[in-house]
């Protein structure tokens, strides 16, 4: 009897062995169910064994297999890589590409009634209403059909036995529609085209190979690498290609991109799905009838039969790395990925990494450059406001000049956009009469005011109350006061500053889901608002073209805290959102308010000198010997009180193994010290460039016997500090 070697997405040390029963074809990769304790388990067979390595063990059989095709040679093995480097089990990996099992099985069915042209015997109000619903949807069930008529849906039933009404039964998870690959793309210029051009030859050859798409806001990376996925598309009939995107720039306006430029809505993959659009996208792309997927990090999880072309637009973007968990970085594992598919990968950014820009140098990324807008668009002017100088009134947060370029702006019919990264109406909240600071229960947060909720919230846990109308400390009437700015706050000021025109604030509490983001979206592009004041979430993938004047209210809030990216960070954001203005034949300009202007991040920003920036920032890792000169990687333990984890700490610590080069920091507390009631502490290690530091970390947990209530994971190239 066959013996198949089955991974679970469990962590467990390593795959377990099932006898096949005769007459059930399982081969590497499949998806199949197969007894574990107590519980049938879903797992995937890793190997088949010949009939011998039986070898006289009883072993259990495997209980089902799935009507899934197997899971490609490559995804097993990047499985397995990405286990080893992630310091993680590889059931755990696996447990990421098994977010769906619904996807595992047929799409369930559902009954739907349309008419058949016959007219009833008899005619009632509630049967003419019916049909004339049905005649306006077409085929839909009996409880849409009848919600929709507003009769009971005993009427549909009568008008079937009447032979008025079809039922048929359909599958309720349709197919996505297949993209088309010659539909026209822009007319490119000839940097464009270039660009085009390289990334299309590549993608003929079908080998591995990274790009990198370098080119500034607005120059048309979109469209450029439009052109590679449809050559990808042309090339092979099976090819499939991800699109991986920050999770909050997944908006309508860049499906809809995507829809008019290859006639299909692409499968989408990212936390807002539902659960049947997520079995949908799972077993399509299982199946390998999905061919262009967009989606955020998650996605380079997703099964895929034949991945051939992978694109990251906005690569250098922080949300590229999760944080939780498994915790990897989207774009490095893409690249791997990439890699063991033989595929190409393409990184795109306005402002790209200083990891990435160092790959590029030194070749291993071949770089690809766009500088200029197309048509009559220009870049934005960059201004720094130097806050020290012209500061704002007192508890207001607009300088005079800003006020005066944003009433320029709107005497002249365009529109400003407003940056603050704050949601809410006030970061901090603190009691007038004994000084307290409102905090998340257990933890040192900050409680955050929305006064358009009346609530206080964590941004950190999530936790929220309405606002007290005491002092939860000393119990003093209305004396909580909130301090500093948030996005509603700023809103207030400009309402009273241009009391005329229209405001409206972006962020993700106001824009809940598609279809307030949509609304918002299609209101500014329409030019109903005047003034928008939004967090990071306007940051990206928005083309306003009335839009002229982009304010950054604090420029300085990124840069507090020990971060080793703060600057880049800050580099980033603040040009991608300056990026905003001027995107068509109007010239736009930005206004960075700031308290220090001197700052390198600043600097660069106003002399539109990137490469300058981005010298310096290498000059200084180099020096200290940081990635990607050199590497890091975090432990990070917890414990429910402060003294058990301080105590294990110092146990671990003293069981680091040696290594040439590597050093060993803390226990210090985590960037997030106390969270759901634990409290954590963190070892930050770093070491040359040409260590293996997965294997250092893994080789240390080796030797660590942690009691019960502690908890440890590890961080490999860990990117939130302090
Ligand atoms: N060759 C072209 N002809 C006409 N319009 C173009 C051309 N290239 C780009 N555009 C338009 O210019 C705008 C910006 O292009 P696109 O969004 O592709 O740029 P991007 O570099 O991806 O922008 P971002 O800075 O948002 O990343 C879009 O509206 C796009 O349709
Ligand atoms: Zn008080």
């Amino acid at each position: 009897m066959p013996i198949a070697r089955i991974l679970f997405p469990l962590p467990l040390p390593e795959p377990f062995d099932y006898a096949v029963p005769e007459g059930l074809d399982v081969q590497e990769g499949a998806y199949v169910a197969a007894p574990l304790g107590k519980y049938e388990r879903l797992g995937v067979v890793q190997e088949m064994l010949p009939d011998s390595a039986g070898d006289g063990r009883k072993l259990k059989f495997v209980s089902e297999l799935y009507p899934t095709p197997p899971m490609s040679r490559p995804m097993r093995e990047f499985i397995q890589w990405a286990a080893r480097y992630t310091v993680s089990h590889p059931g755990h990996v696996l447990g990421m590409a098994l977010r769906s099992r619904g996807g595992l099985v047929p799409s369930p069915t559902e009954t739907v009634y349309s008419l058949t042209g016959a007219t009833p015997a008899r005619v009632t109000e509630a049967r003419t209403k019916l049909i004339d619903a049905a005649r306006e949807l077409g085929p839909q069930s009996a409880s849409v059909l009848s919600e929709a008529a507003g009769v009971s849906s005993g009427v549909v039933k009568g008008l079937a036995d009447a032979g008025v009404l079809r039922a048929e039964s359909i599958a309720t998870d349709l197919p996505f529609e297949s993209p088309l690959a010659d539909l026209p793309g822009a007319t490119l210029t000839d940097e464009q085209a270039e660009a085009a051009q390289a990334l299309k030859s590549a993608v003929a050859t079908r080998a591995f190979e990274t790009f990198l798409l370098d080119g500034v806001t607005g120059s048309g990376k979109t469209e450029v690498y439009f052109e590679a996925i449809a050559e990808a598309l042309k090339t092979d009939a099976d090819a499939q290609i991800l699109v991986l995107l920050p999770e909050i720039a997944l908006t309508q306006a860049i499906l809809s991109r995507f829809e008019s430029r290859f006639g299909a809505k692409p499968a989408p993959w990212h936390s807002g799905l539902s659960d049947k659009e997520r079995r949908r996208t799972w077993r399509e792309v299982a199946h390998g009838r999905a061919r262009i997927v967009i989606g955020a990090r998650s996605a380079l999880f997703l099964p895929y039969r034949q991945l051939k072309l992978i694109i990251i637009d906005e690569e250098h973007d922080g949300s590229y790395k999760q944080e939780d968990g498994v915790t990897y970085h989207a774009r490095d594992m893409a690249v791997m990925r990439a890699k063991l598919e033989e595929a190409v990968v393409v990184l795109a950014s306005a402002t790209p990494a200083l990891e990435t820009m160092v790959n590029a140098e030194s070749g291993r990324y071949q770089r690809l450059k766009l500088s200029a807008r197309p048509g009559a668009s220009r870049l934005p002017d960059v201004d720094l406001v130097d806050l020290r100088r012209a500061p704002p009134e007192r508890n207001h947060w607009l300088s005079p000049h800003l006020i005066h370029a944003m009433q320029e702006t709107f005497a002249a019919g365009e529109q400003t956009l407003l940056f603050l990264n704050r949601r809410g109406y006030a970061p901090l909240v603190i009691c007038k009469s004994c000084g307290e600071r409102l905090k998340t229960p257990g933890t040192e947060n900050w409680l955050t005011e929305h006064r358009y909720t009346g609530r206080l919230v964590c941004h950190v846990t999530g936790y929220s109350i309405p606002k007290p109308k005491t002092c939860p400390h000393c119990g003093a009437a209305d004396s909580l006061m909130g301090v500093g700015p948030g996005v509603e706050r700023v809103a207030e000021e400009v309402r009273t500053l241009m009391p005329e025109a229209r405001i409206e604030i972006f962020s993700s509490d106001t824009a809940q889901g598609g279809e307030a983001t949509r609304g918002i979206v299609d209101r500014m592009e329409q030019g109903e608002i005047d003034v928008l004041i939004g967090t990071q979430i306007v940051a990206k993938g928005h083309n306003f073209p009335n839009l002229t004047l982009v304010g950054v209210v604090d420029a300085d809030s990124g840069m507090k805290g020990g971060d080793l990216r703060a600057g880049e960070r800050t580099y980033q954001l603040l040009s991608q959102v300056a990026g905003r203005a001027g995107r068509a034949e109007r010239p736009g300009r930005a206004l960075v308010q700031t308290y220090a202007p001197d700052n390198p991040a600043m600097l660069a920003l106003a002399d539109n000198n990137r490469d300058g920036f981005l010298q310096i920032e290498r000059d200084v890792r180099a020096e200290l010997g940081l990635p990607p000169f050199g590497r890091l990687a975090a432990m990070i333990l917890s414990a429910p009180s402060a003294q058990m984890v301080d105590e294990i700490a110092l146990q671990i610590v003293q069981q680091a193994p040696n290594g040439e080069g590597i050093e060993v920091f803390g226990p210090a507390p985590a960037p997030i010290a106390v969270l759901r009631g634990r409290h954590r502490r963190r070892f930050l290690v770093k070491s040359p460039k040409n260590i293996d530091l997965s294997a250092y970390m893994a080789a240390w947990i080796a030797r660590l016997k942690l009691p019960n209530p502690v908890r440890m994971s590890v961080d490999i190239d860990p990117y939130s500090f302090l």
